[in-house]
């Protein structure tokens, strides 16, 4: 029998900076919430892996239907994301070795060739590895008041993006240790680098975007919508 794959799907944010009536996984996106989406698209991926999913104790919008895994389990979320990634990892009867991969709920546009992708270099690479794409524009550092003090060499500079993906027992030590330490870590690679371990970079897509404005609800609608349609080669 081939070994599992877990996949942790943090779903416990408030969405503050969406400030809309409802935490932005449950906003609609064409015709279903964004939280149905982004499951949808990890499960044609992984229709046989285990999910996690984070949810707040409070949360009053879930709804089982929304999730299509055979195998899955809801776990509390913690108070920062980091908090709901290790509580995942708590609850689960995982193996050192077995793969975890942790996809935030709040990116519903991930492709399956992405996902794919991303899977390869986790299972090749022993730090793991993380979807991220190169910094495109030109980087100013601002001062206080908004203006443009100076411009930061972008080489090399990359935007870190999800999924993730790592063994089992690394991560747990590395966000164990962050957590510890009272760091506050905003992606599980950073956790990992702090170990000195160095994940692979994955290019990924552009429209991998994360919810996480107004603006960003039309985005990923388009995106969604440029995703399903097929190229008009009627020109
Ligand atoms: N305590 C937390 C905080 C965040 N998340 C999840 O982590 C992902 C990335 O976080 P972010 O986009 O910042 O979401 P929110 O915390 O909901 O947004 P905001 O920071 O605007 O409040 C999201 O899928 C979010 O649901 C979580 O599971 N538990
Ligand atoms: C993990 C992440 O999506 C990588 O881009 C991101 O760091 C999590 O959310 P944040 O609130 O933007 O830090």
């Amino acid at each position: 029998m081939s070994k599992p794959l877990w996949l942790v799907v943090p779903a416990a944010g408030q969405g503050r900076r969406m400030a809309a009536d409802r935490p932005k996984q449950y906003l609609p996106l064409l015709d279903r919430p964004v939280l149905a989406h982004t499951l949808e698209r990890l499960h044609s991926a992984f229709p046989q892996a285990r999910l996690i999913l984070c949810l707040d104790d409070d949360d009053r919008w879930f709804t089982p239907e929304w999730v299509p895994f055979a195998q899955w389990q809801r776990v509390s979320g913690g108070a920062e994301r980091m908090d709901s990634v290790l509580n995942a990892l708590n609850a689960i009867d995982a193996q050192d070795n077995d793969l975890v991969l942790i996809h935030d709920v709040a990116r519903p546009c991930v492709t399956q060739s992405d996902l794919l992708a991303l899977y390869q270099a986790a299972e090749c690479h022993a730090a793991g590895a993380l979807l991220a794409m190169p910094v495109a524009d030109t980087m100013k550092r601002a001062s206080a008041s908004g203006t443009s003090l100076h411009t930061e060499p972008r080489d090399a500079l990359w935007h870190a993006l999800t999924p993730q993906g790592f063994r089992y027992r690394q991560l747990y030590r590395a966000l164990s240790d962050a957590r510890q330490r009272g760091t506050l870590i905003t992606d599980e690679a950073s956790a990992v680098e702090a170990l000195g371990d160095a994940p692979q970079l994955v290019p990924g897509r552009r429209d991998n975007l994360k919810v996480t404005h107004p603006d960003d609800l039309a985005l990923a609608a388009a995106i969604l919508t440029s995703q399903l349609t097929p190229p008009d080669r009627s020109l």
